[in-house]
């Protein structure tokens, strides 16, 4: 696939993926553009679908998968999210730097395909910390919180194993968490901006 190197993003559910991912394109529009995802969970208040997600329903979402239109798919939580091969496209096409976030399943799954994108893996301080972000965050019910919690725990250790991620960024505060990030990145959005001058001149 053509455009600049990609950048997966992986990490418990309320790690601060979304929140470091969010400055971060605010910051630098042009730059990044978002891989939506399909998923068949609900959407959450202030969620909007085609820009958060593309939610639909897991008859439609199976029916992409058998006719091959998905990169990669997961089931989490009790349900389906994937990243097609249109979402990846539609922000390439643009010259932009894809961000996929994704479960750990994805990032095995990305392992396997020519994407060859930067792997961050976003970690929280520690578990205690996890849930109450994740319950101060509210959009969780208990049962949800839990099955959240226990896959948690799995992707924490996941970030540990030898050559998954290229970095792991602990996002205890977030200023902190934020300029490591951006520091990860300096060198690929220098790269974008000098063909985007190159371009323009
Ligand atoms: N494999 C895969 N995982 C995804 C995709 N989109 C989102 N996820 C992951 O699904 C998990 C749940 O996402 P979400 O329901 O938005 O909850 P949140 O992470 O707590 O905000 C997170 O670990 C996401 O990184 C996707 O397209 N593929
Ligand atoms: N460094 C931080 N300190 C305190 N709260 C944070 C921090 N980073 C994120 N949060 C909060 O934690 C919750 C989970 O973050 P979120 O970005 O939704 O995680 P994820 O996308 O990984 O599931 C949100 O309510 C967010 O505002």
């Amino acid at each position: 696939m053509a455009g600049p190197r990609p950048v997966v993003f992986s990490g418990p559910s309320g790690a601060g993926k979304s929140t470091l991912l969010k400055k971060l394109m605010k910051e630098h529009e042009n730059v990044f553009g978002f891989s939506v995802s399909h998923t068949t969970r609900k959407p959450r208040p202030g969620e909007e679908n085609g820009r958060d997600y593309h939610y639909v329903t897991r008859e439609a979402m199976q029916a992409a998968i058998d006719n091959g239109e998905f990169i990669e798919n997961a089931e989490f939580s009790g349900n389906l999210y994937g990243t097609s091969k249109a979402a990846v496209q539609a922000v390439q096409a643009k010259n932009l730097i894809c961000i996929l976030d994704i479960d750990m399943q994805g990032v095995k799954n990305i392992k396997k395909t020519d994407l060859n994108p930067l792997y961050i893996s976003i970690q929280p301080p520690s578990m205690e910390i996890l849930e109450k972000r994740l319950r101060d965050r509210n959009t969780e019910s208990e049962e949800n919180l839990q099955k959240r919690l226990h896959a948690a725990s799995v992707e924490m250790e996941f970030s540990k194993e030898p050559g998954m991620f290229d970095v792991v960024i602990v996002n205890d505060k977030l200023e902190d968490a934020y300029g490591r990030l951006k520091d990860t990145l300096l060198e690929v959005i220098q790269r974008v901006r000098v063909a985007e001058d190159q371009r323009c001149k």
